[in-house]
């Protein structure tokens, strides 16, 4: 690993919160159908920090991921990026936003089949006609151990592979803040240990923020912190958290709690 690499900090924005979610409210339908997902959410994401988004399903954890990445407009409220506030911005700013400073983990892992995994981890630079910076895709292949599947197409490789092919892709930009939505739904217990250990990693060592939406405790314990989401609304968090004390608290969280929004 390159000390190139190595303990360094990517987000070219001053502000120590990289993303920040500010009454967030998100409505789903009209009248006797309306659903709300989100209701005035206000939640930081620091920067360096490795968070986990948790709650019982329908709770709008995705709906908030969606919202923070700019993948979906709230009804209400505001999502910043470092210093850009995403409301107003147009639908061009926006997926430049989302190309240049946000990188993806889905579930689904999301790889071009036709592709090499060295051409989709380029992909998105590609796309955006900005070229790679050689040493540092080289320690991310490296330490996420792809170097000798870097020819394969996603078919030739597992599951778990696809998915650390698809955490380079989102770490090859050197994006201010990486989202992964369920990043190991698809994973057994061995695949899922590897890619939480990416993640983790890329906090540790490479001072990227990362966020993910996911229902396993063990998932989240290798997060710095948790926030729990129930009817739309934050209702706890949990910091340093291990899988049995995400366990008990999801057995706690009850629809009733009183929402702790200030604390996040
Ligand atoms: N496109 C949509 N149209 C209507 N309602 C929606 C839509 N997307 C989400 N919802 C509703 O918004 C609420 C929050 O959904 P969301 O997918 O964010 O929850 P979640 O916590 O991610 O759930 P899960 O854990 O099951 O994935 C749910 O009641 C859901 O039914």
């Amino acid at each position: 690993m390159s000390s190139h690499a190595l303990g360094a900090t990517t987000a070219p924005t001053t502000t120590a919160t990289v993303a920040r979610a500010v009454n967030l409210t998100k409505t789903y339908g009209t009248g006797d159908t309306q659903v709300t997902a989100l209701d005035a959410v206000t939640a930081d994401f620091a920067r360096g920090e490795f968070t986990a988004i948790m709650g019982p399903s329908g709770s709008g954890k995705s709906t908030l991921m969606h919202c923070l990445a700019g993948l979906d407009a709230a009804t209400s409220g505001s999502v910043l990026i470092g210093d850009t506030d995403l409301t107003g911005l147009s639908d061009k700013q926006m997926t430049a936003l989302r190309r240049d400073r946000i990188g993806f983990v889905f579930q689904a892992f999301n790889l071009v089949p036709t592709l090499t995994a060295l051409e989709n981890i380029t992909l998105p630079l590609d796309i955006a006609g900005r070229k790679a910076d050689q040493e540092w895709l080289d320690s991310v292949v490296t330490r996420l151990g792809l170097r000798d599947r870097l020819d394969h197409r996603p078919s030739e490789l597992s599951g778990g592979q696809q998915q650390r092919v698809a955490c380079a892709r989102a770490l090859a930009g050197r994006p201010e803040i990486i989202f992964g939505d369920e990043p190991t739904g698809n994973l057994d217990s061995h695949s899922s240990g590897e890619v939480l250990s990416i993640l983790r990693a890329a906090v540790d060592e490479f001072g990227q923020t990362v966020v993910i939406v996911t229902h396993d405790p063990r998932a989240a314990s290798y997060a710095d912190r948790v926030v729990f989401l129930a009817d739309g609304k934050v209702v706890d968090e949990l910091r340093d958290p291990t899988a049995e004390s995400v366990l008990d608290r999801m057995k706690r969280l009850d629809t009733s709690a009183v929402p702790v929004t200030e604390k996040v």
